[in-house]
């Protein structure tokens, strides 16, 4: 496993300038990235504007972790200049990019995905990472010129803020929860609600000479309560469906509609609603003739929130089934264990309790009757 360190990634995308590579280096060619039966099975699509949205996006969020949505009021106009913004800044050349490269152990700037450290082959990728304002670093792209750049990204997050918001409420509803109940959803001015500052993820995936030996970005699940995807009109994104215990899970790409976003269940809904609703594992891929981008706005919690499940939702046999994690925390877990994050926090259920009990009364009555009493 390579170092945790963002060295090596900088060197890389240093090295490489994706568009001047006609085949594909061993340092990113993957064994196999056809590894699972691909589905036909579709993931939902849910027009906002119809009454019965909230049940619709429940069972999303229970059977696949995700849907897309339609009637949600982004402007198409909007999404158009995103897209020509995104693929602005990963046009130019990668000197420049540089200058804004994500420093180690840091999190805004240019650079590859952190989970990138878990592999030993590189991404068919690059990303961009705005928490909060994108001025500062977009400034290191464009000293005199990034005002159109920060112009749609603020616009964007303008709606991004309020969807977020209904998204959330959308969610608890369908769990049959109103927004007091979790107290950071309430308003704090009459317009908008109180979060965490927003974090955007701008990717590029580049046209690759050999599609089938290269990975845009391995598979994961993302730590947000949720993430809205842009994903352009290029297909690449996949999701891993129907984790049944008696089928193979399945590979299932979301095509692109024009004008609808892809909402992914994050790691701390699946918290929250105490593992009924699916962080779901996804992955993009990459083709051999265009690029693709696509832009990611995590919607998480406000920073000092402790997200935990909610009681109404645990069984009276059941107890919590994960323990309470702020979002910085399990950021930080996320990038030290990757996909073992959600399971590192997991609390015993009573039963696994009173099996571990009994083994290790087990344990001591097997010792008592070797050595006599236990030093416990
Ligand atoms: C808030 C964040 C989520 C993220 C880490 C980050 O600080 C910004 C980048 C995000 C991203 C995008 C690609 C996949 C992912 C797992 C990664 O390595 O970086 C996610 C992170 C996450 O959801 O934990
Ligand atoms: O590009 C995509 O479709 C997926 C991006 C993604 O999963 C992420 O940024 O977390
Ligand atoms: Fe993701």
């Amino acid at each position: 496993m390579p170092s945790l360190s963002d060295q090596p990634l900088i060197h890389h995308l240093q090295q490489f300038e994706f568009k001047t590579l006609t085949e594909v280096p061993d340092s990113h060619a993957w064994p196999v990235v056809n590894d699972h039966p691909h589905g036909d099975d579709a993931v939902p699509v849910i027009d906002l504007a119809c009454p019965d949205a909230a049940r619709l996006i429940g069972q999303a969020c229970e059977e696949w972790g995700a849907f897309q949505i339609t009637g949600h009021g982004v402007p198409v106009d909007l999404l158009d200049r995103l897209e020509a913004q995104t693929r602005r800044l990963f046009s130019l050349p990668t000197g420049q990019k540089l200058k804004a490269a994500r420093s180690p152990g840091g999190v805004t700037g240019y650079g590859i995905a952190n989970i990138s450290a878990f592999f030993s082959k590189l991404f068919w990728s690059e990303g961009f990472t705005i928490v909060g304002s994108p001025h500062d670093e977009a400034r290191k792209l464009w000293p005199d010129d990034s005002a159109e750049f920060c112009g749609a990204i603020e616009e964007y997050t303008s709606w991004m803020k309020p969807l977020g918001c209904r998204l959330m409420l959308l969610m608890l509803a369908s769990l049959g929860l109103s927004e007091g109940e979790i107290d950071w959803t309430v308003p704090s001015s009459e317009t908008t609600h109180e979060a965490a500052a927003p974090v955007i993820q701008l990717n590029s995936y580049p046209a690759c000479p050999d599609p089938d030996r290269a990975m845009g970005l391995a598979e994961h699940t993302d730590s947000s309560l949720f993430t809205v995807l842009y994903q352009g009109s290029v297909r690449g994104l996949q999701l891993l469906h129907g984790n049944h215990p008696t089928r193979r899970a399945r590979w299932v790409t979301v095509p692109p509609l024009p004008g609808a976003l892809v909402v992914n269940v994050g790691d701390l809904s699946h918290i929250l609603s105490n593992g009924r609703f699916q962080s779901v594992t996804h992955r993009a891929i990459v083709n051999r003739t265009q690029t693709r981008i696509s832009v990611a706005y995590f919607y998480g919690p406000p920073a000092h929130f402790k997200i935990s499940p909610i009681e109404k939702l645990i069984g009276p046999q059941q107890g919590p089934a994960y323990r309470a994690v702020t979002w910085p925390e399990y950021l930080t877990l996320k990038r030290r264990l990757y996909n073992q994050a959600l399971a590192s926090i997991r609390l015993p259920t009573e039963g696994e309790e009173e099996s571990r009990t009994n083994t290790s009364e087990t344990i001591t009555a097997a010792y008592t009757r070797r050595h006599g009493e236990a030093k416990v």
